[in-house]
Order: structure tokens, then sequence, then C-alpha cells
């Protein structure tokens, strides 16, 4: 993470609040991103990516709270050319070409980059003479992530950008997001997918109800939602009072095992010998979805 003493953050939520409705889409969020910092938006659909992403670039305001981008309202970076956005809706252009498009796009900003260069990060180097509207779905998001790049941005922003593409389109894209990210860029990028969050950013912020809900590295989400699971076979026994054994956060019977979340396994385990049920006994470091679904659980009450 790359520290700015004395600027202001690239990005900035304090308690924003934007309602559809009786709908809290986001809910009091409070975010802050640092300059050159690459930062995954996870959460469950309807969470409030999209929404917290429109607040981000003053397509909504707020109906409390605010939204800065460099210290200033969003329009002013959106109109200086310092956004980038890739969103979800694609509206086709008719008849332009591929090239077209971009270099429309680019010379509408104070400084872009080389078309060229913009269509070789977006891997479609070989698209450009085609038109925009005859493309498939994996490739029409590669030409949304050039034209997202097309203006040189110091901060991209891209809502669910992997979704349409194939397994090799993925990888080419992070390479791309990732080189981008190298020269000192900030990135927000939102997604459903655990992995990609914790192999491409910096930091998760996890999303539920529209309020953020964790906030850290992939490391530090699987710790904040239980170090540890220990398994074993119930074989008779009953559940109750695991829940009081030392470390344990919480149980779940799945069939005829017990599988308690714990922050000391070892001190679990030892407790759970002391009552003589470690038959099949299992003790595995929580997964990243495992955290994810700890921390959006339906029916936790995230205060
Ligand atoms: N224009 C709108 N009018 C009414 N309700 C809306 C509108 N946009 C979003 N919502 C509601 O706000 C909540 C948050 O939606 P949002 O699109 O921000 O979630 P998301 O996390 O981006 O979901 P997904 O992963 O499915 O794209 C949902 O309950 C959604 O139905």
């Amino acid at each position: 993470m790359t520290k700015t003493t004395g600027t202001p953050p690239a990005v900035s939520f304090t308690g924003a609040v934007k309602t559809y409705g009786a709908v809290r889409a986001v809910d009091g969020i409070d975010l802050r991103l640092e300059h050159g910092e690459t930062v995954a938006l996870l959460g469950r659909n309807g969470a409030g990516k999209s929404t917290t992403i429109s607040l981000l670039l003053g397509l909504n305001e707020p109906d409390q709270g605010t939204v800065e981008l460099f210290g200033a309202p969003p329009e002013h970076a959106v109109r200086a050319g310092r956004v980038g956005a890739m969103l979800q809706e694609a509206r086709a252009v008719p008849r332009v070409t591929v090239r077209e498009l971009v270099s429309f796009v680019a010379g509408r900003y104070p400084d872009p980059m080389p078309v060229a260069r913009a269509l070789e990060l977006a891997g479609i180097a070989d698209l450009a003479g085609r038109r925009v509207d005859r493309l498939s779905g994996g490739q029409t998001q590669r030409v949304r992530f050039a034209v997202a790049l097309a203006g040189n941005p110091s901060l991209l922003v891209l809502d669910e950008p992997t979704a349409a593409l194939d397994v090799e389109a993925r990888h080419a894209f992070w390479d791309s997001m990732r080189s981008y990210a190298r020269r000192g860029h900030t990135v927000l990028f939102s997604t459903h997918y655990l992995d990609e969050a914790d192999a491409h950013a910096d930091r998760i912020v996890v999303i539920d109800r529209g309020r953020v809900v964790a906030d850290g590295t992939g490391e530090q989400l699987r710790r904040a939602a239980g170090g540890n699971l220990v398994s074993f076979d119930l074989a008779g026994h009953g559940t109750a009072g695991l829940e009081l054994l030392p470390g344990v956060r919480s149980v779940e019977v799945r069939g005829d095992r017990a599988l308690l979340r714990t922050d000391d396994s070892d001190a679990t385990v030892i407790a759970l010998a002391r009552l003589d049920a470690i038959r099949g006994l299992e003790v595995v470091p929580a997964s990243l979805d495992d955290a994810f679904l700890a921390l959006t659980s339906r029916e936790k009450e995230t205060v």
C-alpha cells in the first residue's frame, strides 16, 4: 500500500447512505482508498456493490454522508479525466470499430494512453478493426476494459470485470490490471469471486446489506471469521455445550459431524479430548469462502 501524507485519499466515503424507496442499498459506508491501492469490493447479489460504485463515480448522490475522489466531489475528478470506469451494463455502439471507439474515448481525456497500448493491455489488439456491435460477450467486456483504460486514469473502477470472461481471458485480464496497478494507479473492482479478490487485491472490503462488514487482507478476513475449523464425528454425542468450549465461535451440525469454528484450535481440541469427542477429528484452516459466508450469513445480524 502506498501512503501519501498530506494528499487526500483517492477515494473517501464518510457515512454514505443511498436508499431506493424502502431499500437501503448503501447503509452508512465509511471507506478510504489510498493512492496506489488495489481494493476488491466483495459481496453477494444485491449487497450494494454497484450502488457504492455509482456513488463513487458521481452517477448517484448519497442521501446522507459524503463521497469524495481526490478530496473533491466525484464529478470534479471524472470531468478532469482522472477516473476510468467499466460498468456492468454494456451499451453496444452500432457500426463503429473497436479502434474508433477507443480512440474517441481517449480523445476526450487530457492525457490519454496511446490507443494501441490500451488495446494491447485489454488483449484486443487483434479485434481493432472489428465492429463493436458484432462481438461476443467476453470480447465486448474486453472492449469496455480498453475504454476504461483509454484515458490513462489515476483511478480505475471496475464493476464485476471478469463476469463474462473465460478462464484464459480472465487470467489475461488480471495480468493487465496488475500491470496497470503496479504503475501507481488506484484500482477498485467488485466481484463475487473470493479467489480473485484474494489473489488480485491488496485489500478486500466485504459489503453486506449496504454496510462494510469486513475490511482487510484475505488473511485478516480468514482470521476475523474464526481461524480454524475443527470437525469430528458426533457418534452419539450431543451438541449441548459445544459452543462454550474454549476458542469456539460457532457450532454447526452437518449430518453426523459437528463443525466448530474456533479462534484457538489447540484449546478446543484439548477440551474435546476431555469429552472423549475426537472420533474422526479434523482441524483445517478456515478458507476465505468460510470467512465470507460467516461474515455475510443471512441469519446473522451485522451490527
Ligand atoms: N435503481 C434502483 N432502484 C431500486 N432499487 C435498486 C436500484 N438499484 C439497486 N437497487 C437495490 O439496491 C440493493 C443493492 O443493489 P446493488 O445493485 O448495489 O447490489 P450489488 O451488490 O451490485 O448486486 P449484484 O452483485 O447482484 O450486482 C438491491 O436490493 C437492489 O435491488
